[in-house]
């Protein structure tokens, strides 16, 4: 189904460091294997609008997130189990995620 798409490939640890700069929303789980962002949206409407599309980006990517909600609240947490740390599909989903929540108008939750 995903045969078309490359598998995961690891960050490097040049490109860990950089992370910061890339995803500025997000913050580095320790031991750096996973990031994480948290996210608040007026209602749960909202919330579950942005967790749709995500779940389609994330069936496009063939990437899927390990996450929580609760009423207005997505608390979201990015790793690659197939690598055992973090890759660039982490990185693809990630933004693809950004631009979901400026489309749902998210806030900064945590
Ligand atoms: C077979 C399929 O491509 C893999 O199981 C994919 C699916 N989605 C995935 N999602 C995440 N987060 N990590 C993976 O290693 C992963 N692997």
């Amino acid at each position: 189904m995903h045969a078309d798409l490359p598998p995961a490939t690891p960050l490097m640890p040049a490109e860990i460091a950089a992370l910061p700069q890339r995803l500025p929303l997000w913050t580095r789980e320790a031991g750096d294997k996973a990031i994480e962002r948290h996210l608040r949206f007026t209602d749960f409407t909202a919330a579950f609008g942005f967790m749709s599309a995500v779940a389609q980006a994330a069936e496009r990517l063939d990437h899927h997130p390990e996450w929580s909600n609760v009423y207005d609240r997505v608390s979201i947490r990015l790793t690659t189990h197939d690598t055992g740390g973090l890759s660039d599909r982490d990185v693809a989903l990630a933004e693809a995620i950004d631009a979901a929540a400026t489309r749902f108008n998210a806030a900064r939750a945590k």
